[in-house]
Formats: C-alpha cells, sequence, structure tokens
C-alpha cells in the first residue's frame, strides 16, 4: 500500500501516517497533564472500534476553557511517556495548521484524505458541551463520534441538546465497527468501566 506522510516527523518522534482505507481515531485533548484515563479512553476506542492508529490531537487551547495549558512541549512529552505503544501517535497537526478549532482539523483531513475513515473519539462530557463548539453539526456530519462513558453527570450529558439533536444517528455499540467502516452520521456511546483520572485533580495536587 501506499503509505503517505501527512507531514515531516515531529517532537514526538512518531510520524503520522496514511493510507487509503486506514481506519484512524481522532482523540483531541487539552491533556494538561495526560493521565491513566486518557489511555483509558485511546485503548478502548481502538480496541472497540478496531482502528489502525489513533492520533492523540494535542489542543494548544480548548477554545471554551479560559485558562491557559502547559506548553505544547511539555505535553508531548507526558502523552508520548504514557502511551509507547505502536499505533498511538502524538500529533500537533492543530497547531501546525494554526486553529483552535475541531472543524478545522476535520475539513482539513476529510477532505484531504477522503479514503481514510477517520472517527473522532471523546469522553462523554464532550457530548454534554458538544453543541458549543464551532460548526459541531458539520463535524458530526463529516465524521462518525465515539463516547466513552465517564462518571459524572452521565444523565445529563446523554441527554443534552447535541445527544438529542443527534439521537436519530445513534448506533449501539456492538455496531461500532461497522459504523466507521460506514462513515458519518452516526455516533456510539460505549459504556467501558468508568476511569475517575482527571487532569484538573492532578493540576490541583501540583
Ligand atoms: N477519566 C476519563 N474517562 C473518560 N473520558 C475522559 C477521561 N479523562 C478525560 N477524558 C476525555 O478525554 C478528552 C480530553 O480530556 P482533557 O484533556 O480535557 O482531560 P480532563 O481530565 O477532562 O481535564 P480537566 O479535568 O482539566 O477537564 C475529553 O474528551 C475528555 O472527555
Ligand atoms: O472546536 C471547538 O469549538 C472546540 C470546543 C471545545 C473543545 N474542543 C476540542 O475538544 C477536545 C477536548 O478538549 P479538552 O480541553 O476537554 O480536552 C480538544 O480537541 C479541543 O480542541 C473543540
Amino acid at each position: 500500500m501506499n503509505h503517505t506522510p501527512v507531514t515531516p516527523r515531529f517532537a514526538a518522534g512518531k510520524a503520522e501516517t496514511l493510507a487509503p482505507g486506514m481506519a484512524v481515531g481522532l482523540y483531541g485533548g487539552s491533556f494538561d497533564p495526560p493521565h491513566a484515563g486518557h489511555r483509558h479512553v485511546a485503548l478502548t476506542a481502538k480496541k472497540r472500534l478496531g482502528l489502525d492508529a489513533v492520533w492523540w490531537l494535542v489542543a494548544p487551547q480548548n477554545p471554551l476553557k479560559a485558562a491557559a495549558p502547559a506548553t505544547l512541549e511539555t505535553r508531548i512529552a507526558a502523552i508520548s511517556a504514557l502511551i509507547p505503544e505502536p499505533g498511538h501517535v502524538v500529533s500537533t497537526i492543530e497547531d501546525r495548521l494554526g486553529t483552535r478549532y475541531t472543524i478545522d482539523i476535520i475539513r482539513h483531513l476529510t477532505t484531504r484524505y477522503p479514503q481514510v475513515r477517520f472517527v473522532w473519539i471523546m469522553g462523554a462530557d464532550g457530548l454534554g458541551s458538544f453543541h458549543r463548539w464551532g460548526h459541531w453539526r458539520e463535524i458530526a456530519a463529516r465524521v462518525p463520534i465515539c463516547v466513552i462513558a465517564r462518571g459524572g453527570t452521565p444523565l445529563k450529558w446523554r441527554l443534552g441538546k447535541a445527544a438529542r439533536q443527534l439521537s436519530h444517528a445513534r448506533v449501539q455499540p456492538s455496531a461500532a465497527t461497522a459504523l466507521v467502516k460506514r462513515g458519518a452520521p452516526g455516533w456510539t456511546y460505549i459504556t467501558a468501566p468508568l476511569h475517575a483520572e482527571a487532569s484538573s485533580l492532578l493540576r490541583r495536587g501540583r
């Protein structure tokens, strides 16, 4: 197969490599700092969706968060140490494209690599605030979404605006791999065992 490197290698040392037909999970986060809960999400999604790779998209700055996170270098190094397994790539594509908005990444990747099957990965709290993201309906129209359960207020998140408006496109977790093959629109909510870790808890303990 003809492997096309998206960009040159970057600090983390693993290339973001794409090939036609590949299934790639896009796991966006502040990762400030990354923790075992993130690892759990990425490993669960990779397994349950049958992904070839998970790209950990390190957000330069979440547009909905006021506080600036640690430097990209610090977070990249920490993610690389947390998840050395093959198939997990730390990506600075948001920084390279000079955007803080997920829609820009999704438009770029789905337009440029139409033969790659991208899927967006997020924790359940992300579903709860998804309707506040820029062009969230277009994101959902362009890529399937995999939501991984998280402790907190799951009922509120599952009954939130985005979940309600996208309810027609929801599929059972048993259809998750088929969803990735079929493509958007579609989302699934995977009730993996919960993982209690949170970056805010770790920052408080610093
Ligand atoms: N323990 C967890 N279980 C499930 N999803 C998680 C967990 N921790 C983080 N996530 C998900 O990972 C993505 C990145 O999360 P983020 O980097 O903001 O970490 P966080 O622990 O939620 O941080 P903070 O506590 O500062 O809000 C989000 O989609 C979030 O929902
Ligand atoms: O595009 C947006 O409007 C948007 C708003 C909030 C969050 N996001 C993305 O959601 C992902 C998770 O963010 P965070 O800070 O909760 O880890 C990360 O990739 C952010 O860039 C994106």
